[in-house]
C-alpha cells in the first residue's frame, strides 16, 4: 500500500477551507491546511462583511436624507469620507480577528503557510520546493475579480474589493463596471455616499434576477436614484486626473456617444476561480472550458479521484453559506476515502445588499423555463402595500413560482422591501416541500411586509386555479394590506 505524507491535503484556508480543515480533523491528524495568502478569508477581508459595513453608512445617509418624507427635517448630510471608511477597515479588522484567532486555534503542525501546486495526482509542490504527498486533497483556493478588456490598462485607477475597503477616504467620483452582485451594492452604496457614480451593465443583467418582469422593476428602481446603464459599449482611457469613460447604449447602434471623466472606475466584472495556478494539467482530474475541475456539488467529489472542490474555487454557487457547506461535505469526504458520501444540499438562497433588496430563492424562472417545468406565477407589487408605505420603504416585486396540479413552491425571485427576510421564509418552506396553501394556513401579523408575501401566495393560488382571485382591496386584514 502506497505511504503518503498527509492523509488529507487542504489547498486554501478561507471559509471552505477551514470547514473542510474542521470536518477532516475529526477524523485523522496527518491533515495540513495549506495558505500562503493574507488569512482572514474573502468574506470578512475584503467581501460580505466590508461591503455590508459600507453599505450600512450608505442607508445611514438615505435614511437621514428620506426624514423630509415623514416631515422630520435635517440639513443635507454631511459624509466625512474618511471616517466613514475608518469605521469600515476598523469593523472589518475585528472580523478578521476571529478568524485569524480560529486558525491560532488549530494545532501549528497542521498549518502550512506557502501556498502550493499540483506535480501529479498525488503530489504537491510548496512555493519553497518542498513536495508532500496526500491520499486526498481538497481544493478550495477561492477566486479573484476578473478584469478584462476596456479594463485592462487603468493602472492605479483601477480598483476592485480587493483594495476599495482600505481606501483612506471616499473619491469624489466612480464609474463602476458590472451591473451584477457586487456592482449594484457598491455602485449604490458609493452614490448614497455622495461619490458621483454611474453604473455600467452589459447584457440587461440587474444583480442575479433572470425574471424579466422582475428585472425590468428594478432596473426602473434604480435608474430612478443614480445612473445606470444596463446594456453599454464603452471606451476608457486614462487621463492626468482620472479616467475617462466614453459609453452609449449597446442595444442601438445609432445611439450617441456620451463622454465623462471620473476619479476612478471600480471593476465589478465577475470572478475567476483561482484554479489556474495549480497546475492542473500535470494531474488526470476532467476539466471544463474555464479549466475548472468537474465535480459532482453532493460529494464534492472530481469525478472518481481523490480529489474535491469546495467554495468559490469550484465556481458552482459563489456564496458564504454554500463554500462552509462545501468545505464540511469535501473534508469529511476527503478523510473517509474511498467512501465519498452524497448529501443533500440546502434550497437555493441568495440575497443582494441593495435597496430595494434582491432574493433569489429556490428553483430561478429561468431554470424552469429552461426545464420545461408546468409552473404558475402569483406576484405582489409592493408599491401600495401597508407596512411597506407606512415605512417609506423602496418599492418591489415578488413573483413566486408554484408547480401545476401540486402547488408545491419552487422558487420567487423578488427585489423589494425586506427581501432578505421574505427570502428566508420562503427558502424554509420550500426545504420542508411546503404548498401555496399550507402557507397560507400560517399567521400573518397585521401589519406587516409579510402581508404582502401573503398577497403573492393569494394570486399564485388563484393561478393555479385552486383559490378565486383575492379581492382587489383585502380587508380581512384591515386598511392597506
Ligand atoms: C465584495 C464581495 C461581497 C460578498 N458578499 C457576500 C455576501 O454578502 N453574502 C454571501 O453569502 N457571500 C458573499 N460573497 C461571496 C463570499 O465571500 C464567497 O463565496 C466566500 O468567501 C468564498 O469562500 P472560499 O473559502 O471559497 O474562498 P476564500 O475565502 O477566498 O479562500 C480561498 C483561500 O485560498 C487561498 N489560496 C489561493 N490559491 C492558493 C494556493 N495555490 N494554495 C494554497 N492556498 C491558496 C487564498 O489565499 C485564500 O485564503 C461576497 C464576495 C465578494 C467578493
Ligand atoms: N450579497 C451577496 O451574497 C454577494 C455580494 C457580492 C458578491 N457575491 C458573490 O460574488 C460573486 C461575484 O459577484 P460579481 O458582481 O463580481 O459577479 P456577477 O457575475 O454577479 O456580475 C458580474 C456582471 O458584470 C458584467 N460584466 C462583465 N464584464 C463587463 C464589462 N466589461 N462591462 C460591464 N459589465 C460587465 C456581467 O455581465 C455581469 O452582469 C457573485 O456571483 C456572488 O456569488 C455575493
Amino acid at each position: 500500500m502506497t505511504s503518503y505524507d498527509l492523509d488529507v491535503a487542504i489547498l486554501g484556508a478561507g471559509t471552505a477551507g477551514m470547514a473542510a480543515y474542521r470536518a477532516a480533523a475529526e477524523h485523522t491528524d496527518k491533515v495540513a491546511l495549506i495558505d500562503g495568502g493574507p488569512l482572514g478569508t474573502t468574506c470578512a477581508r475584503v467581501g460580505c462583511m466590508p461591503s455590508k459595513l459600507l453599505i450600512a453608512a450608505a442607508n445611514r445617509a438615505e435614511a437621514v436624507r428620506d426624514a423630509d418624507k415623514f416631515g422630520v427635517h435635517t440639513d443635507t448630510p454631511r459624509i466625512d469620507g474618511a471616517a466613514v471608511m475608518q469605521r469600515v477597515r476598523e469593523e472589518r479588522d475585528r472580523f478578521v480577528g476571529f478568524v485569524i484567532d480560529a486558525i491560532d486555534g488549530f494545532p501549528e503542525r497542521h498549518i502550512i503557510r506557502e501556498n502550493a501546486r499540483f506535480v501529479d495526482d498525488h503530489t504537491l509542490e510548496l512555493e519553497s520546493g518542498r513536495r508532500l504527498t496526500a491520499r486526498a486533497i481538497v481544493i478550495a483556493t477561492g477566486s479573484r475579480p476578473n478584469i478584462a478588456g476596456p479594463l485592462e490598462g487603468l493602472g492605479d485607477r483601477l480598483h476592485t474589493n480587493q483594495d476599495l475597503f482600505d481606501w483612506p477616504d471616499l473619491p469624489a467620483s466612480a464609474a463602476v463596471f458590472g451591473a451584477g452582485i457586487i456592482g449594484l451594492e457598491l455602485g449604490q452604496a458609493l452614490h448614497r455616499l455622495g461619490v458621483r457614480t454611474r453604473l455600467f451593465g452589459r447584457d440587461h443583467a440587474v444583480g442575479p434576477l433572470t425574471d424579466d418582469e422582475v428585472r425590468r422593476y428594478a432596473a426602473r428602481t434604480f435608474e430612478r436614484e443614480f445612473p445606470a446603464h444596463w446594456h453599454a459599449d464603452s471606451e476608457l482611457s486614462r487621463t492626468d486626473t482620472g479616467v475617462r469613460v466614453k459609453w452609449s447604449d449597446a442595444s442601438d447602434e445609432d445611439a450617441p456617444w456620451h463622454e465623462e471623466e471620473f476619479d476612478c472606475v471600480v471593476a465589478a466584472t465577475g470572478r475567476v476561480p483561482n484554479v489556474d495556478g495549480l497546475n492542473l494539467g500535470a494531474t488526470s482530474l476532467p476539466c471544463d472550458d474555464m479549466g475548472v475541475p468537474v465535480f459532482d456539488p453532493l460529494s464534492m467529489r472530481i469525478g472518481r479521484s481523490h480529489v474535491f472542490m469546495a467554495g468559490d474555487a469550484g465556481n458552482d454557487a459563489p456564496l458564504l453559506h454554500e463554500a462552509s457547506d462545501e468545505g464540511r461535505i469535501a473534508g469529511e469526504n476527503a478523510a473517509l476515502l474511498p467512501e465519498a458520501y452524497r448529501k443533500s444540499r440546502r434550497t437555493p438562497l441568495s440575497i443582494v445588499f441593495s435597496d430595494p433588496q434582491i432574493a433569489m430563492i429556490g428553483a430561478t424562472h429561468a431554470e424552469l423555463t429552461e426545464a420545461g417545468t408546468n409552473f404558475a406565477v402569483g406576484s405582489v407589487d409592493f408599491e401600495d402595500q401597508g407596512r411597506a408605505r407606512v415605512m417609506a420603504l423602496a418599492p418591489g416585486l415578488l413573483r413566486i413560482y408554484a408547480e401545476r396540479d401540486s402547488g408545491r413552491v419552487l422558487g420567487a425571485e423578488m427585489a423589494g422591501p425586506e427581501a432578505e427576510h421574505i427570502g428566508h421564509l420562503l427558502a424554509w418552506s420550500m426545504a420542508e416541500g411546503a404548498t401555496v396553501d399550507q402557507l397560507l394556513s400560517r399567521p400573518f401579523y397585521h401589519p406587516t411586509v409579510e402581508e404582502g408575501l401573503r398577497t403573492a401566495l393569494r394570486k399564485t393560488s388563484e393561478a393555479l386555479g385552486m383559490a378565486p382571485a383575492p379581492p382587489l382591496r383585502s380587508i380581512d386584514c384591515g386598511p392597506g394590506c
